[in-house]
């Protein structure tokens, strides 16, 4: 199966996802000096609305955690969508030390962490499998993670499920009450451009929005990210093994899609 070790990482992914090597793949390095500021987004703020209580369960899909959500009360629009879009789940990739793991870099720099919070257009398709294979399908947030000294206080409410997902496939049905504004960026500043899943199938499906002004998480708490592993409880391995140090995509070529940016 796919993942992100030598053997079966990004640039293995082609052989058995042949979506991997296309036009519009994703992640991709932010290169701000090609970002265009055209009127069409200036006066279309991006607008979310997310209930406290929508996030119901949280698994190690063996790619790293998944906070599965509620989308019934969720609302995404505006900024470069033409519907509205609800949140189906959010988690985050990450790097095994804290000067690599985010997907997007901004002019070759990598962030610690980043987040990612996946809506899909319920406007327009029937179901989250339907709209992710659309080119309008979804619109995933990206929200980078730099470390700072203090916990995140609403991140902390997800880590303290960790232990209790440690292997691949273990889900914890937590009904938890997230403040999802601190999990969002101050600044509603960002980047957009079309792109794809960053992991296989690597469908290119994804209206993406990438904030410019990153959240911050300790050292700690990326630590206990790290301590998930890729192998379920039954693959009988060293317990230093299987450990998901890493779970990003690095950049692939923005090739002739056009960036913008909304805010300096
Ligand atoms: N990183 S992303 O672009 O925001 C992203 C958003 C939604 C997704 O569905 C995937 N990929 C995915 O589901 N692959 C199936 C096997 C993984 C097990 O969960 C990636
Ligand atoms: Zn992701």
């Amino acid at each position: 199966d796919w993942g992100y070790t030598d053997d079966n990482g990004p640039s293995t992914w082609a052989e058995k996802y042949p979506l991997a090597a296309g036009a519009r793949q994703s992640p991709v390095d932010i290169d701000t000096s090609k970002a265009t500021s055209d009127n069409s987004l200036v006066d279309r703020e991006i607008d979310w609305s997310y209930p406290s209580n929508c996030s119901y369960r949280i698994v190690n899909t063996g790619y790293g955690w998944r906070v599965d959500t509620y989308g019934d009360d969720t609302a995404l629009s505006g900024g470069p969508l033409s519907e509205v879009y609800k949140l189906e789940q959010f988690h985050c990739h990450w790097g095994a030390t804290n000067d690599e793991g985010s997907e997007h870099t901004v002019d070759g720099k990598s962030y610690a962490a980043e987040l990612h919070l996946v809506h899909w257009n319920s406007e327009k398709y029937s179901s989250f499998k339907e709209a992710a294979s659309q080119p309008d399908g979804l619109a995933v947030l990206g929200v980078f993670m730099e470390i700072g000294n203090a916990d995140n206080a609403e991140l902390e409410k997800i880590i303290s499920l960790i232990p209790k997902i440690i292997h691949k496939g273990q889900d914890s049905q937590a009904s938890f009450d997230l403040d999802f504004g601190s999990l969002l960026p101050e600044s509603k500043h960002y980047w957009t451009y079309l792109g794809s899943l960053t992991t296989p199938p690597c469908n290119e499906c994804v209206i993406w929005t990438v904030f410019k002004e990153p959240i911050t998480i300790s050292e700690r708490q990326l630590e206990v990210f790290r301590s998930l592993k890729s192998v379920g409880e039954e693959d009988a391995i060293e317990p230093e093994e299987g450990k998901l140090v890493k779970n990003y995509r690095p950049p692939l070529p923005l090739g002739n899609r056009v960036l913008r940016e909304c805010g300096p």
